[in-house]
């Protein structure tokens, strides 16, 4: 294909176009009948067992899926993002944060250097560092220990770390590494969010590291300003040096901030930020709270499944079949919604974080060549951990829109409870429901079933499920660092997928500029109307009147208050 065909042009995309009536036709009930097809659409990686034969697609289906990914070149842009070619072309960059989870002897070429080398030198910097720091002999201004970190960061220098740290707070071998304590995370620019932060915390044993990789974003810099000021005010300005650390590419913006560059953890412009979580942004917070022996588990978790998506034929190849897929759902069966449902409240944060990842990469309008795209790309992702979500939102999916669901399921408990004298462990019960939701969706339940069961005819349409409602199932054997890593590398390959078929640069995210530089003109107005008492201008009227609004209301702030912070 060449580089400026859209993939809508090509004939693998308009037989699966023609394909959806056939489909159509069929039922998931009747598709499940079919055993050596439901065989066929189980995979098993590493432990992980990858079950789509809940989907609506029948083995011409995949066949049709599979011409498409070959017209999409899609090997050969795998391949490119593994050989560091600068894929992501409106940043000129490479795309390679599978360097960094790369075994140490690796070699993982950009721009004729070998990134892994780069990579495991602030690997073992973040080691030494994290080790001193929780030995002890690395201490606070007033010579106590700092027991207790926030990391200051938003997007994708916030909510990978905080996924992973969720994931991990109930693991037992994280639980005993990570004793005595804490990591708290400070992203949004709302002072409440200070707030809570730093409520119980005491200086003196606090570190704050600073995360972001541009080292320019408003709001991490208005929080790291914020927590400077929390730390000079109690212990003096010689104790940043002490307190205040930083993970970014921009040193040169670390150093005139006035933390010590010495004690700032690099990586580089080839790891886009929402893919950042296995470079500093993640390992150095992370490795503070549970240990670097614990962290490198993750990031061979994620190692194992690079190498899973670079090598496996794409028929047993778990990302690149639930990339192909979730182009079927949206781009064919129209469907543009998936829901992420973890079976255990460890991943209560695996939502949030990927939709940053999934939408933020693949919430584009045009082709990687800036052709508008004739056909929606990306996906609405959003979910809860089960059983939760099926007390809120469930309702509309099995009898409302079709929404595609992700079913994540655990084998082993991070914290099993028996009960003497209950029918099944608590653990058995939350994985009931992950059995049984699958099913429930794609069978339903019909009119007849339900006259069947006397069901009052008044009340049979309500009670009527359609089914034929898709979704893959994932079961992981345990949760611990390094199957989280696992989990983290699905997604992000998943998604790579996904846009190297829709043909546009996943990589890229202009989208978040305009708010911001809007954001500024405002910001500009505010402090203009406060301090010279200016009028609102250039604004429209519904905007002009909002901001004269929040001025009026607000007119007992001073034009310029001496410094506070939260006292809660
Ligand atoms: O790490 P930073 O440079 O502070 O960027 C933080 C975040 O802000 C931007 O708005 C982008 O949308 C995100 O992709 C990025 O992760």
């Amino acid at each position: 294909m060449a580089s400026s065909t859209l993939i809508s042009d090509t004939q693998p995309w308009k037989d699966l176009k023609a394909h959806v009536e056939d489909i159509k036709k069929s039922h998931l009930r009747d598709l499940l009948s079919n055993e050596e097809r439901s065989r066929s659409m189980l995979v098993e990686f590493d432990g992980i067992l990858l079950d789509y034969s809940r989907q609506q697609a029948t083995l011409e289906t995949r066949e049709k899926l599979f011409r498409l990914a070959e017209v999409a070149s899609l090997k050969q842009k795998i391949n490119q993002m593994y050989n560091g070619e600068h894929i992501n072309s409106t940043e000129n960059r490479a795309v390679l944060h599978v360097a960094l989870r790369a075994p140490r002897d690796a070699v993982i070429q950009s721009d004729g250097k070998n990134v892994v080398s780069d990579v495991w030198n602030v690997l073992d910097k973040i080691k030494e560092f994290s080790e001193r720091v929780r030995s002890g002999s690395w201490v606070g201004a007033t010579g106590k220990e700092l027991k207790d970190v926030v990391a200051i960061g938003i997007g994708g220098s916030f909510l990978g770390p905080l996924f992973v740290h969720t994931a991990l707070q109930t693991d037992p071998e994280a639980i005993e590494s990570a004793k005595g304590r804490q990591l708290r995370f400070l992203a949004n620019v709302d002072p409440i969010d200070v707030a809570k932060t730093i409520r119980g915390l005491n200086p003196e044993t606090t570190l704050v590291v600073v995360v972001s990789k541009t080292f320019t974003t408003a709001e991490t810099m208005l929080n790291a300003r914020t927590l400077r000021e929390w730390i000079v005010s109690a212990l003096g300005p010689s104790a940043v040096a002490k307190h205040m650390v930083a993970v970014s590419t921009n040193l040169a913006l670390v150093e005139k901030f006035g933390i010590d560059p010495n004690n700032a953890f690099a990586f580089w412009d080839w790891v886009g930020g929402r893919y950042s979580v296995c470079s500093a942004v993640g390992v150095f917070p992370l490795s503070l709270q549970y240990g670097f022996s614990v962290i490198e588990k993750f990031l061979k978790g994620a190692n194992s499944i690079d190498q899973h998506m670079y090598s496996e034929p794409f028929e047993r190849n778990i990302p690149v079949l639930l990339g192909l897929l979730s182009v079927w759902n949206v781009s064919f069966l129209g469907y543009p919604a998936r829901a992420i449902l973890p079976y255990t409240q460890a991943l209560e944060k695996l939502a949030p974080h990927i939709q940053q990842v999934s939408m933020e990469s693949n919430g584009k309008g045009v082709s990687i060549d800036g052709v508008p795209l004739p056909f929606e790309a990306g996906e609405i992702d959003f979910g809860e951990p089960g059983t939760n979500g099926q007390h809120s939102f469930y309702q509309l999916i099995h009898q409302g829109r079709v929404i595609p669901c992700d079913f994540i399921g655990v084998v082993k408990s991070q914290q099993p409870v028996y009960l003497k004298g209950e029918v099944v462990s608590n653990h058995d019960e939350l994985m009931s429901n992950f059995f049984a939701q699958p099913d429930a969706l794609a069978y339903g339940k019909t009119p007849e079933q339900l006259q069947n069961e006397n069901v009052p005819s008044h009340l049979v349409s309500h009670k009527t499920f359609s089914g034929n409602r898709p979704s893959v199932s994932i079961l992981l054997p345990s949760l611990n660092a390094y199957n989280v890593g696992q989990l983290l590398a699905i997604y992000e390959h998943r998604i790579a997928v996904e846009g190297f078929i829709w043909g546009i640069n996943s990589f890229d995210q202009w989208g978040v500029e305009l708010g911001k530089s809007l954001a500024t003109q405002v910001r500009k107005q505010l402090n203009a109307s406060r301090t010279k008492g200016e009028p609102i201008q250039g604004f429209n009227f519904s905007t002009t009147t909002l901001i004269t609004r929040y001025l009026q209301a607000s007119a007992d702030v001073p034009a310029d208050p001496p410094t506070s912070l939260p006292q809660i």
